[in-house]
């Protein structure tokens, strides 16, 4: 079964290059035990790579030396497949639910990576406010309502990296008023794996201003 999940060895090897092994070992993981933990849906099991894996790591050149904070990793997507893809980032994974927080705990002892840690709140319950450098998320929820949870735990200067759908730019026009209210400047799009992936990766990349 885990057989047929291997990706495309090029595509695989491009986004991840040396770090493809712990990728590996981190996605089969997932494929073994993502459905019974109710990680990830049992449709998601044949495009875990394409549609989950490969997206997320398509993200790790847009992250810089520094803290990072995922919020919502759920399955460890994107903040784990991040943190093996770059080790010379320090990243805090934001997850509420207690099963997933032990799902994370787990894998970042099997994997032994040592640039991460777990924390079992929700974002807008942490003590990370203005502390990150940078936060990501994945399929957590529009940015009308990412956009709060998300932009006070940035540092003045830091970035929104929100993984997004095909629908982000009536997304954007919609949470126009808390762009302005978060004072979130250089806002824009970018689309990531165009010609490479089996498909693309969208995110809203966005520099944060002082509180408002
Ligand atoms: C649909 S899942 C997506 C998980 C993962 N990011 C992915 O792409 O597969 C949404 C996750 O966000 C978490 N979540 C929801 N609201 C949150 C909040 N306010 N702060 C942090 N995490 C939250 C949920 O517990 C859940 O694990």
């Amino acid at each position: 079964m885990i057989d047929a999940l291997e990706p495309e060895p090029e595509v695989a090897a491009t986004v991840f290059g040396e770090h493809l092994d712990g990728v590996r070992a981190f996605t089969e993981a997932l494929a073994r035990h993502g459905e019974e933990l109710g990680l990830i849906g049992p449709l998601e099991l044949p495009r875990l790579w394409t549609r989950h894996i490969i997206n997320s790591g398509l993200v790790a050149p847009l992250l810089r030396p520094g803290r990072v904070g995922d919020v919502g990793s759920g399955a460890g997507l994107p903040g784990l497949v991040l943190a093996i893809s770059r080790p010379d980032v320090s990243f805090t994974l934001i997850e509420p639910m207690e099963r997933r927080v032990a799902w994370l705990e787990r894998q970042v002892a099997e994997l032994g990576l040592s640039n991460v840690e777990v924390v079992r709140a929700r974002a807008e319950e942490t003590k990370l406010k203005g502390r990150l450098d940078q936060v990501t998320a994945r399929a957590v929820s529009a940015l009308r309502t990412l956009i709060p949870i998300t932009a006070p735990l940035v540092r003045p200067g830091g970035e929104l990296v929100l993984m997004k759908g095909a629908g982000v730019d009536g997304e954007i026009t919609a949470a126009e008023k808390v762009i302005r209210k978060f004072r979130l400047y250089d806002v824009e799009v970018i689309v990531l794996g165009e010609g490479v992936a089996t498909e693309v990766t969208r995110v809203f990349r966005a520099t944060v201003g002082t509180s408002a």
